[in-house]
């Protein structure tokens, strides 16, 4: 049982190794807001907002999510007696979307929840897997940069490979990068940046054998990406299509898609996005785990729903190191030979850094 005592927000601005450039947006300076949570019983747990600063990739900010928590979400939780972090999809039923802002508070409070039950977070889950297989991302940059940062991301060890494109730069690379590294285990990430009209174009992909195409269509286009998937032999993805497990059933029904990627924050929470991974279990489709551009403290939360049963393609969960000289949780969140070790530790399995907080923190506020 969780009584909620204390939520403390801490705003953080950290500086990105090298800049990540989506068909959509540009990150150099990443703003997170880390929610800690404390309970009556002086347990603590950690989530974190993964809204940018804009609202290039969903509608959300970190501005309103900050709004969200404050002034809504953690006075209803401090309301309410929790017997499960299930039952905050009841207590929040009222608040629409703002998925980013309820899954930081929620998955502190899934944190809390292992911990007081004496499991990992993993386990608190139904986790399955020791350890998750590691994918990276390589943003939008020269074809020549991109070759060059997959060799180095080879030798790394890392698993799966996904190139960001756009109608701008697409045939051409997937063609080179495929001539250079003939079995890569390869996929494609277009952050929405096609429409119906370049259906063509995106069949010529076809011969390259790519894992998937992730996101073509806009993210409220379930029927086109449909349209697509009869076309098209290589599977679709969706990303940011599904902020539900209902969207996700739609999308299985219309054929929209062969694969799903899962971010917690994208879909409000753990509990939900547990829903969607045994929905797609159900009906064959694999699930991975994507990634924000986040600390360790949501790393560790994407670590431990992969390692359900279902996630079966390695995620978008690369070391720390990937984007940050530092990292806010110790052990820093590490990738040999392409794995990562699922934690056995309670609830998240990593300790929070204070002192690393402190130095990148704009501001801290207590509830
Ligand atoms: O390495 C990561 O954290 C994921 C990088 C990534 O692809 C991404 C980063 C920010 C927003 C959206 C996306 C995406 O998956 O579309
Ligand atoms: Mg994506």
């Amino acid at each position: 049982m969780i009584k909620i005592k204390k939520v403390t927000l801490h705003h953080i601005t950290q500086t990105i190794k090298e800049p990540f450039t989506s068909s959509i947006g540009h990150v150099t300076e990443r703003d997170s807001i880390l929610v800690e949570v404390t309970d009556l019983d002086g347990v603590t747990g950690w989530g974190e907002v993964v809204a940018f600063s804009t609202p290039w990739y969903t509608e959300e900010t970190i501005t309103t999510a900050f709004h969200l928590l404050k002034d809504l979400l953690i006075p209803l939780v401090k309301k309410e007696t929790i017997n499960h972090p299930n039952h905050l999809q009841h207590i929040f039923k009222n608040i629409k979307r703002n998925n980013m802002a309820k899954a930081a508070l929620e998955g502190g409070i899934w944190d809390v929840f292992a911990r007081k039950q004496e499991l990992s977070l993993s386990h608190a889950l139904g986790g399955v897997k020791t350890e998750i297989e590691s994918g990276v991302v390589i943003g939008i940059s020269t074809i020549s940069k991109m070759t060059e940062q997959i060799s180095q991301y080879l030798d790394n060890g890392y698993k799966r490979f996904k190139v960001k494109i756009s109608p701008k730069q697409d045939i051409e690379l997937i063609k080179i990068i495929r001539n250079q590294f003939p079995d890569l285990p390869l996929m494609a990430d277009a952050n929405s940046s096609y429409s119906l009209n370049d259906i063509d174009r995106l069949k010529e992909l076809d011969q390259y054998h790519l894992m998937m195409i992730e996101q073509p269509f806009a993210s409220d286009d379930i029927i086109d990406h449909a349209k697509l998937q009869h076309e098209l032999n290589t599977p679709i993805c969706l990303d940011e299509s599904i902020v539900s497990c209902e969207d996700a059933r739609k999308a299985i029904e219309l054929g929209s898609c062969k694969v799903i990627n899962i971010k917690p924050g994208r879909v409000g929470g753990l509990t939900e996005s547990k829903k969607i991974h045994d929905l797609c279990q159900k009906h064959n489709i694999p699930v991975w785990c994507g990634g924000m551009i986040e600390t360790g403290i949501s790393r560790a939360h994407n670590i431990a729903i992969a390692s359900l049963s279902n996630f079966s393609i390695p995620g978008d969960i690369s070391s720390s190191s990937r984007y940050w000289e530092e990292d806010i949780v110790y052990p820093e969140i590490k990738a040999v030979d392409g794995k990562i070790a699922v934690p056995t530790g309670l609830g998240i399995g990593f300790e929070v850094q204070n002192d690393v907080i402190v130095k990148y923190r704009n501001s801290v506020t207590v509830f």
